[in-house]
């Protein structure tokens, strides 16, 4: 009997997902070992789950996420994050441990800057007498703390002190941001300092469980000892003397957008896991009479808006996991004294943040509208993802400005600006006019490195034959899908004169493929070089080409790329080796068991609204209208 009648949820797997699985031609566990660094890293990830959804509080709060207010939602996080914080000094976690617990535990907890910003503030700009003073009480959560960079938005009710960067000035000459620690909140009754104004920062979309506040501080005194003086110091008299270069003290900041990078893999795959699973369990409409409604996945459409999702996600997750690499290395060197990578590993972090919070917004928001009417409950749990993902894009760095940190690299765009300042615009106004062409070079760069990345990391895996058959077909579709999605940019550059040269995996999907890109990056490098001698021969071109059609080829490609890689066989595999449990993802619909109608209508049940069968407002308002309108004579 259908779990709508009784209530129950079937024990089973959906038959229409186990068909999908047991179509899988590689070995999930494999790939999630994988995906984890190794079989010994499933474990210990699998021991947290375990201590965490074993515990009522975070089981609990699966319901609060879907029914409550702002206020309801905050104080569950802040019970959560307590607690949190509690279990890591009882069972002693590592670090490693503590993050994968907190990446597990839920989205928005309300005092993530401790761990996120505070305390690696900290580590990184104060020196070993400020440490001892401040980063010892505070990894003790002695002390409660925010950065506060920007004007509003960082943490407004549960914090006690700040790191608050602010313009330094000695006599009247500016030394540029620094940072400084600051108490804002009584440690006796929680009550602002004097002079200080903090609050929430209002209603917002989504993100209802963290803390987001304002921050005004009004004639406060801060000592001099109170900067955090690891890389430039002030002495008694006011003598400035510099230790490293300015951009030493946002390195916190380059530490966050690593973070963000990576977090954005994580959210892209729960979400590419909900819709997937979801459209091998739902059936609509009609492809042949004669037949059943199909599963949604079947439908060529669909597999568009999934298949680049999963592409991405997977990208993301080996280049960011790269960066991560690079980005330890760095900091060992850093830690030494080292600065030379800091440039370097400052605008690889911000191209990567702008690129996989960018692409993950994106793709998260096209999962939802895949998952028809159901995207649109928080029930479904991918609605509630968008809306975390929503200002990921803005935090530590808006989209377009960290493309922009990356465009000053890249040769292309700066040539652009130098031809103007050549011919005679002022630099700033040549600057202003190649904006747009230097985002979509940046763009374009960082799309290029995550091709590499990820087509290195599948190059180097140990693993099966079959599991690195199966990534090697998702990376080079993800390559070609960049080329498809960009194709007005190769067939103005000249990469490519008809974007039918890549269609060829129709008749060799795999090899062919791999080859096209090869060749068509092989073109990019020698682009430029290239570029001056055909200038003539394009700009003749243009005026004279026939419309080759590039969005009937766009659309053949992506269907070339769909079908003749054949990957739907393996698309919920690839989701399940994510291998993110229930209780993570919170999906009605997107659950291991597939089940989605069963668990959709239970939880619509679980609304406060249903509580009673007939609400107040029926007999505060409706009836005496409905009575009302029925004796009127109309
Ligand atoms: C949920 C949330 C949490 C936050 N947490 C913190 C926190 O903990 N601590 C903290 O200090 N701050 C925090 N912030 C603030 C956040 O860091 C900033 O909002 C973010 O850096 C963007 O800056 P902005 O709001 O000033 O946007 P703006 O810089 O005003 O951007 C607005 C628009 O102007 C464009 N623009 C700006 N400059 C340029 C340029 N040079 N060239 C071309 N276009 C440009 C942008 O592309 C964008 O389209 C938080 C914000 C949010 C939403």
């Amino acid at each position: 009997m259908s779990g709508f009648v009784t209530g129950v949820i079937p024990s089973r797997v959906n038959p229409d997902l186990q068909e999908e699985r047991d179509r899988a031609s590689f070995n999930v566990t494999e790939l999630t070992h994988i995906i984890d660094g190794g079989a010994e890293k499933t474990t210990q990830r699998k021991r947290i789950e375990s201590i965490l959804f074993g515990d009522p509080d975070f089981r609990g709060f699966q319901d609060a996420k879907a029914f409550g207010s702002k206020s309801d939602f905050y104080s569950a996080m802040v019970h959560k994050s307590t607690k949190l914080f509690k279990l890591k000094q009882e069972l002693r976690w590592s670090e490693e441990e503590f993050g994968i617990a907190l990446r597990i535990a839920g989205q928005g907890m309300a005092l993530n800057l401790q761990h996120d910003m505070f305390i690696p503030a900290l580590e990184r700009l104060a020196t070993k007498e400020q440490k001892a003073k401040w980063l010892i009480p505070a990894k003790q959560y002695k002390i409660i703390g925010t950065y506060a960079q920007t004007e509003m938005g960082h943490v407004g009710k549960s914090s006690n002190h700040a790191v608050v960067l602010a313009t330094l000035i000695i006599k009247g000459k500016k030394y540029g941001m620094h940072p400084f620690f600051v108490q804002i909140r009584s440690m006796e009754d929680h009550t602002p300092m004097p002079g200080i104004k903090i609050g929430d920062i209002g209603p917002r979309m989504g993100r209802l469980t963290s803390d987001n506040g304002y921050l005004i501080l009004n004639n406060i005194r801060i000592p001099r000892e109170n900067m955090l003086m690891k890389n430039a110091q002030v002495s008694p008299d006011g003598t400035f003397t510099a230790k490293a270069p300015n951009q030493a003290n946002y390195a916190t900041m380059v530490m966050v957008r690593v973070d963000i990078s990576q977090y954005s893999s994580y959210l892209l795959s729960q979400g590419a896991t909900i819709g997937i699973r979801y459209s091998a369990v739902r059936r609509q409409s009609k492809l042949d009479p004669k037949e059943r409604e199909p599963k949604i996945l079947e439908y060529q459409t669909q597999q568009f808006k999934l298949f680049p999702a999963l592409a991405f996600a997977y990208a993301i997750f080996f280049s960011s996991r790269s960066l991560r690499r690079n980005y330890t290395e760095a900091y060992t060197e850093i830690q030494k004294g080292n600065l030379q990578k800091l440039p370097e590993l400052h605008c690889q972090s911000a191209g990567m943040k702008a690129f996989c919070s960018d692409n993950m917004l994106r793709e998260l928001e096209i999962i939802r509208q895949s998952c028809g009417g159901h995207g649109y409950l928080n029930a479904s749990g991918i609605a509630m993802l968008v809306t975390t993902a929503a200002p990921i894009v803005t935090v530590e760095g808006e989209t377009t400005v960290m493309y922009l940190q990356v465009a000053r690299t890249v040769s292309r765009a700066a040539k652009l600006v130098q031809t103007d300042v050549l011919s005679g615009i002022p630099q700033h106004l040549a600057f202003n006019k190649n904006l747009v062409n230097m985002v979509r070079a940046a763009k374009a760069h960082c799309y290029y490195s995550v091709v590499k990345d990820f087509s290195e990391a599948v190059q180097i895996l140990k693993a099966s034959h079959q599991t690195i058959k199966v990534l090697r077909t998702l990376c080079c579709f993800f390559a070609v899908h960049g080329v498809v999605e960009e194709s007005g940019d190769f067939l103005e550059e000249g990469i490519s004169n008809n974007t039918r040269q890549v269609v060829a995996p129709t008749a060799k999907p795999q090899n062919t493929q791999c080859k096209n890109t090869k060749q068509t990056s092989t073109k990019r490098r020698v682009r430029d070089k290239e570029r001056q001698r055909t200038t003539q021969k394009h700009q003749t071109q243009r005026t004279t080409h026939k419309p080759t059609r590039p969005m009937g080829n766009r659309c053949r490609i992506r269907t070339a790329i769909c079908h003749g890689n054949n990957r739907r066989p393996n698309a919920v595999a690839l989701v399940d080796a994510f291998d993110h449990r229930d209780m993570a993802l919170s999906s009605a619909i997107g659950s291991y068991d597939g089940n989605a109608y069963e668990r959709l209508f239970k939880s619509a049940e679980k609304d406060p609204m249903n509580n009673e069968e007939v609400h107040q407002s029926y007999h505060q308002y409706l009836r005496s209208f409905i009575q009302e309108m029925n004796k009127a004579k109309l």
